[in-house]
């Protein structure tokens, strides 16, 4: 299996990821119907910020955690959220990648789920 160690992979990734998430009964509705992205507009952001995150571009320079107090505001992200996201997260890297990027983007999700669980918690 392939490492998210090229922005071809990583994209791919993304795809992979977001059919799950989309798909998830808690979670669609979230991204579908509360923010109501556009998704051409919103996947090319998460490609960014995974592609900056593991390989160092530079392309995502946007405020995460102040778009997801924001949209906190709109229905409330607790620990089940995160638990289902984390799920999808790592059931995509377990099915279609191995490697140390792979592990790196594991960890990483892991830690900034947690921190965002915690910094919405009020
Ligand atoms: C309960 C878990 C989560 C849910 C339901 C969720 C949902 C969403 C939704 C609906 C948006 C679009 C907001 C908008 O455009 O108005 C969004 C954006 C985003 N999320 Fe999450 N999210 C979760 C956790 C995470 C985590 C843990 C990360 C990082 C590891 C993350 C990274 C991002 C990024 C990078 C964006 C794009 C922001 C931008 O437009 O630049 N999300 N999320």
């Amino acid at each position: 299996m392939p490492d998210l160690d090229s922005r071809e992979n990583v994209e791919q990734f993304v795809e992979l990821f977001y059919q799950q998430v989309l798909a998830d009964p808690e979670l669609g509705p979230i991204f579908l119907d509360v923010a109501a992205i556009d998704l051409d507009v919103h996947l090319p952001h998460i490609k960014d910020y995974w592609c900056k995150l593991l390989l160092g571009e530079r392309g995502y320079q946007r405020h995460t955690m102040n778009i997801h107090r924001q949209l906190h505001g709109k229905r409330s992200l607790a620990g089940p959220d995160f638990a289902r996201w984390l799920a999808h997260f790592e059931a995509t890297l377990d099915t279609h990648f191995t490697g140390q990027y792979t592990e790196k983007a594991r960890r990483i999700a892991g830690a900034i789920a947690a921190n965002m669980e915690q910094g919405l918690e009020f």
